[in-house]
């Protein structure tokens, strides 16, 4: 299959096409002929770079294979960057590049992987999408938050992709169950925290952000015209 600009492909489908439709085939009361046809040139696209898919999700399995995370379940942690490659999935996204960003984005900043071993690997445009959604770890953590929202405004579609379906796994897990040790208002920070990143990401994917903004109106998280977010 003919690659298009960026990364994306598919001679019968647009990639908007597929975004707008697409996440209707997982409501059955919304499915529509339409919508199986756009999840059929999804899974041919991405069938296409399977064998390469599956490498990432196991490179990531055995980096992140001690690590569990923060709910009182104590949920092995690549169940979360599996989990941001399916919302991306669900939000029509067909770039292989991209899902293999996503279940890689957490690599470096978590384990003991280097963006030379990923450019080895995936090649320099996954290394390059995982490095973007990069937190320096050697700066202090409000720090690293604040520049969160500063490199959204600027980075790729590619990362800002990545960043909208991490940001809703974390936040749907959030609102699923808070975890050990936060205090409530922690929750509500991450959420206000979490809502001006995800601003400064609009207009990347229809559907990712409406399932975030979802969350936002159900935690009365308000983004105001002076950009600041307050709680309600
Ligand atoms: N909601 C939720 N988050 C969990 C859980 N387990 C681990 N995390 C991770 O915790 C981080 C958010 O916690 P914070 O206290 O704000 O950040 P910190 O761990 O970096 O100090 C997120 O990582 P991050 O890479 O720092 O993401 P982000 O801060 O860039 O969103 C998220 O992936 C869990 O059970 N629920």
């Amino acid at each position: 299959m003919k690659k298009q600009r960026g990364g994306q492909s598919g001679p019968h489908f647009s990639i908007h096409q597929q975004q707008r439709t697409l996440h209707t085939c997982f409501v059955p009361e919304e499915r529509s002929l339409g919508a199986v046809f756009g999840l059929f040139g999804l899974v041919v696209e991405i069938m296409s770079d399977m064998s390469g898919i599956i490498q990432c999700v196991n490179f990531a399995a055995i980096q992140h294979k001690d690590q569990r995370r923060k709910d009182p379940e104590k949920t092995p942690y690549i169940n979360h960057p599996i989990g941001v490659a399916q919302l991306l999935i669900e939000g029509g996204v067909s770039d292989a590049d991209v899902i293999k960003g996503a279940l890689l984005h957490d690599t470096i900043e978590d384990t003991n992987t280097t963006q030379q071993q990923l450019i080895d690997k995936f090649g320099p445009r996954v290394a390059g999408i995982v490095a973007e959604v990069t937190d320096d770890k050697s700066l202090s953590k409000e720090e690293r938050k604040r520049l969160q929202i500063v490199h959204a405004a600027s980075a790729s579609h590619e990362a800002k992709l990545v960043k909208l379906a991490d940001k809703l796994y974390n936040l749907r897990d959030l609102d699923r169950v808070t975890p050990e040790g936060w205090t409530r208002e922690r929750v509500y920070q991450y959420f206000q925290w979490a809502a001006k990143v995800v601003d400064a990401c609009s207009g990347t994917n229809e559907y990712l952000e409406a399932q975030l903004h979802e969350l936002f109106n159900k935690w009365k998280c308000i983004n105001n015209d002076d950009g600041v977010v307050t709680v309600q």
